[in-house]
Formats: C-alpha cells, structure tokens, sequence
C-alpha cells in the first residue's frame, strides 16, 4: 500500500483547500517562542493561540523550540509546521489541523538564533512545557540544583544544553538590544510555577559573572513576568496507531499529530509585561492569584495519575485507561480521591464532589486514549512532592492519617527497591534512589533511605513524617501483593 502524500501547506491546499483557508496564513508573524515542542504543547498551547487568532487576528504565530532533540522539529519544519491534533472521547473523533506553528528550531544546533528570537521586540511572550525535571532544581528547596553537571557545563559558557541556560541565554540577548518588556509563561505541571521559574532564574543569573548577572537579574526583576500557571489536558505521547488513525482520518501523513482528550483547561494569573494572544477569548482563563485551582489539579489529576501508574504497574497493566477501569483499583483510587486528595483540598475551598470525582475517573478510563502508565511513573522525585507528599504531610498535620495515599507511596518505593525495571529508563534522580535501596532488607530501611533522598517523605518542620505509614503499607504490599492490599486499604 502507498503511503498516503506527507501534509505540509502546498498539499493540503490541494487536498482540502477549506481547511487550508481557514488556518492562520503562512505570513502571520511570530509572537511566541515556545520551549519543548512536545505532544503536549501541541495539543494545548497551540490550539489555544490558533482560535485566539480566529478570534482576534494578530502575529501571534509560535516558534516551536526543542531544548534537546531535533526529531519534532525536523518533522515540523516538513509540514510547514502544520499538524494534527485527534481529540479523541468515548464513540467521537474531533480531527482538527493546526497552523498556529510557523517556525520550529532545535536550540542545540542554533543557539544564536533562538536567542535572536527571544530578543526581537515583535516576541512578547515564551511560554515552556519542558517537563518537570527540565528546570534542574531542588524540589525539596525550589532552588536550582548545585550538583547538576549539564548547568555548570551552561554556566561555563557553552551554548546552552538546559533549557534554563537556553531561556537566560535570550534574556540576555534581549536585555542587550532594545529591551523590551516580555512575559514568560511556565506551563508545567509544578507549584507556582511562575514563582519557581523566576527563582531559578534568579539563581542561575547569581551563577554568572557578577557583572553579566547582577544587571541581567535587575533588568528581568523591571522588564519581565513570570505569571503562573495551571495547565490539564490529558495527552500521551503518540504511538505508531495514533499516527495511522490520523493518516486514515485526514488522508494525509502526519508525522507530528497528537491525540489528546477534548478536556483543555489553561488558567494563567493575570499578569503581562505586554500583549498577548486574544487568549481569554477562546476559554483562557485569566486570573488575579492561581490560588486553590493549582493544589485541586495537581493533587487531584496529577497526583491520581500518580497513584494509578505504580500501583497499575505492581498490577502488570500498560496504561491508565487499564488501570483506571480495574475494579479493584477504580475503588481504591475513588476513595483516595474523595476521602484524603480531595478533603485535604477543604481548608482551600475546593472540595470536589463525589461526581466531579466520578468525572475525573471517566476522564482516566476513556479507552480511545493510549497513556502509558510507565509515561507517568517517570521522574518520580520531582513528581511526587507537591502530587502526594505535601497533601499527605497537611493531612497528618491536621490530624487524619493518610492510609490510601501512603499505599500509592508505598507501590512507588516497592517499584524502586524490588522492580526497579519497570520504571523504565531511569531519570538521575531515581537511579540514584534505586542503587541506594538495592542491597536494603525490611521496609522501615528501605523507606527511610528513599527519605533521606526525598525529604518530604521524613519528618519536616511540622513534625509530619510519612515514613511510619509507607513502611507499614510497604509491608503489607510485600506480604499481601498489589490486589489484596488495595482492596484490603478501600474497605
Ligand atoms: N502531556 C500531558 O498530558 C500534559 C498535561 C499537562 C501538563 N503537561 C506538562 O508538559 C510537560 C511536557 O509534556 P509533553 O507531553 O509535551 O512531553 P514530551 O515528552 O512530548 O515533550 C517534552 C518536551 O520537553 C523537552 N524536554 C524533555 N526533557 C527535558 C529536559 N530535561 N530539559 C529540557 N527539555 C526537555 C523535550 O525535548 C520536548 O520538547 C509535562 O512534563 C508536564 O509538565 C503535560
Ligand atoms: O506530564 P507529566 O509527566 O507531568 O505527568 C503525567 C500526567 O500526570 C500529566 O501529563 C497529565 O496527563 C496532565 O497533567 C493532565 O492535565
């Protein structure tokens, strides 16, 4: 069979010439230079800014920029930037071409471009989604790592590998030409996000030369803003049948289509050194203070997440639709959910209701949506501070004990010590958790060493401390198995 012709501008006005009328034009200027062109900024970021420029037209076109790699962005640069995203539910496909992509480049092969491009005045805003790890830094401090090699290398002057280095780099450039205010738009999954990236700015500038960082950090304190963010929409990375859905669905090859759930939740506080995309147009929402919203999403949908890829991988499932409609696990992961996630959540107002959890659950099972549980279960120790360890930690401190919570804990330390393999490739962080563990007998060692390299699972100023009821949970996990446990935790 032929393969069906690659999409890119030219063929797609051939093909479905209504459809290439409707995207934004070729022309449209760039107004946003994007780090980490992965599936999900595809699925998010770009679709918002395509109907904002539907709705207010502008040049509000993104660069797509890779920190690391080149693949995306060769297969962006193929297609014009354009791409698919299939928003699939339960029995319905939504088939939606983007073009809100005009450029795409890889920052390793050129830095002085990107840095070109932070710095033009007709940029205003960089928005990232480099994954939690990416930002290099301490999650017990929200500092940036001391010990991490790939930022010395950046700070010793090379052209930047970390994305941090990359974002500097164009700060600098731009504090150099003319100076324009800019807006920089955390969209990862982390706790003010935009009060960390500023910090980890902050501490990155403090690590050049005093008279490149001292100046460069007072002009970012006057000209740039670091608003935060809460960002949900549920998209795995695509696999070979995502992308032979797509060629069946548009007749075309898409090399860079996503699938994504239709959910798409973007929340941004309010606070823009300049313009931005008619955003708030098409369902943005613009906010004085993130506030309660971050802790519900990251605790609730993140922190589910959590709890369903270890304690699905100790089950042998593959994905979260899998693990999500597993009797046994449904129960557990609801009662989590509605009895310590979503009741820690009262003291902020924003106690979800037995069918907002429900409706969480059917967001979890829809089997239309490949999401690897081994996906999630990465870089556990960046993950899991403000998706478990903190509620848990609250929850203790208001007296309650957090048994659920501490079992999903619990299958994470039993992967790490027992079933290392099954967390996939490790990031540096969890290999080096899981060389510490290896040799170690009896859960109370094994969870204390784990604590000693996560500190939110020990005792902290409150006088919370974990440890007692992971180990207790671990054990139980060891002797019982995954099953008898988690029915034994829901009863
Ligand atoms: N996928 C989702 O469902 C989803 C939903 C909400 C938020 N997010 C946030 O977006 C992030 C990215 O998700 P994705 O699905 O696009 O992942 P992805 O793997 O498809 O893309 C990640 C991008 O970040 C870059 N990157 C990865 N590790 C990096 C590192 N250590 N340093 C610098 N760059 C790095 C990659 O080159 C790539 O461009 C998530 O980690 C999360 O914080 C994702
Ligand atoms: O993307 P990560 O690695 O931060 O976390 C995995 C998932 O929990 C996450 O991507 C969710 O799908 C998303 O946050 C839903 O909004």
């Amino acid at each position: 069979m032929t393969a069906a012709p690659r999409l890119d501008r030219r063929t797609l006005a051939a093909t479905h010439p209504w459809v290439a009328r409707s995207l934004p034009r070729p022309d449209v200027g760039v107004g946003i230079v994007h780090l980490g062109a992965g599936a999900f900024h595809r699925a998010h970021q770009a679709v918002f800014t395509q109907l904002a420029m539907e709705a207010e037209p502008g040049d509000w076109a993104i660069c797509a920029v890779s920190p690391r790699g080149r693949g995306t962005v060769e297969r962006l640069r193929r297609q014009d930037g354009l791409f698919t995203v299939l928003e699939r539910h339960r029995g319905e496909d939504q088939v939606r071409l983007v073009g809100a992509v005009r450029d795409a480049l890889a920052a390793r092969d050129e830095p002085e471009r990107l840095d070109a491009l932070i710095a033009a005045p007709s940029t205003h805003v960089v928005t990232l989604t480099v994954t939690e790890a990416g930002y290099r830094h301490d999650p017990a401090t929200g500092r940036l790592a001391g010990d991490d090699p790939d930022t010395a290398a950046d700070l010793a002057g090379r052209p930047p590998h970390t994305a941090l280095g990359q974002l500097v780099s164009g700060l600098l450039a731009r504090s150099r030409g003319e100076g324009a205010p800019l807006t920089v738009v955390c969209c990862d999954n982390l706790p003010d996000n935009g009060r960390l990236l500023r910090r980890l700015v902050a501490d990155y500038c403090a690590r050049l030369p005093p008279g490149t960082g001292g100046p460069l950090d007072a002009w970012i304190g006057a000209s740039v803003r670091f608003p935060s963010t809460v960002v949900d929409q549920i998209v795995p990375a695509t696999t070979p049948r995502d992308l032979a859905a797509v060629a069946d669905a548009i007749q075309l090859t898409d090399e860079a289509a996503v699938v994504a759930e239709p959910h798409r939740r973007w929340i941004i506080e309010d606070d823009f050194a300049g313009p931005r995309p008619a955003w708030d147009a098409v369902g943005v929402e613009l906010v004085d203070a993130i506030g309660p919203h971050q802790a519900a999403k990251l605790r609730l949908v993140n922190g589910g997440h959590s709890a369903l890829a270890y304690l699905g991988t100790l089950l042998g499932l593959r994905t979260v639709a899998e693990a999500a409609c597993h009797p046994a696990l449904r129960r557990y992961l609801r009662a989590l959910l509605i009895g310590e996630l979503g009741a820690g959540l009262r003291p902020l107002g924003t106690e979800p209701a037995a069918h907002q959890v429900d409706a969480l659950l059917d967001r979890f099972a829809n089997p239309r949506i490949e999401h690897r549980l081994a996906q999630i279960a990465a870089d556990g120790p960046v993950k899991l501070p403000q998706r478990l360890l903190e509620p848990g930690r609250e929850l203790l401190a208001a007296g309650q004990e957090p048994r659920l919570l501490a079992v999903a804990l619990a299958a994470w330390v039993r992967l790490l010590h027992a079933r290392p393999e099954l967390l996939g490739e490790p990031d540096a962080r969890t290999a080096a958790i899981c060389r510490e563990v290896a040799g170690l007998d009896g859960p109370h060692a094994v969870v204390d060493a784990v604590a000693r390299r996560v500190p939110g699972l020990g005792p902290d100023g409150s006088g919370a401390d974990l440890r007692g009821l992971v180990a207790e949970a671990l054990a139980r996990l060891a002797a019982d198995g995954p099953l008898a446990t988690l029915e034994a935790a829901a009863d």
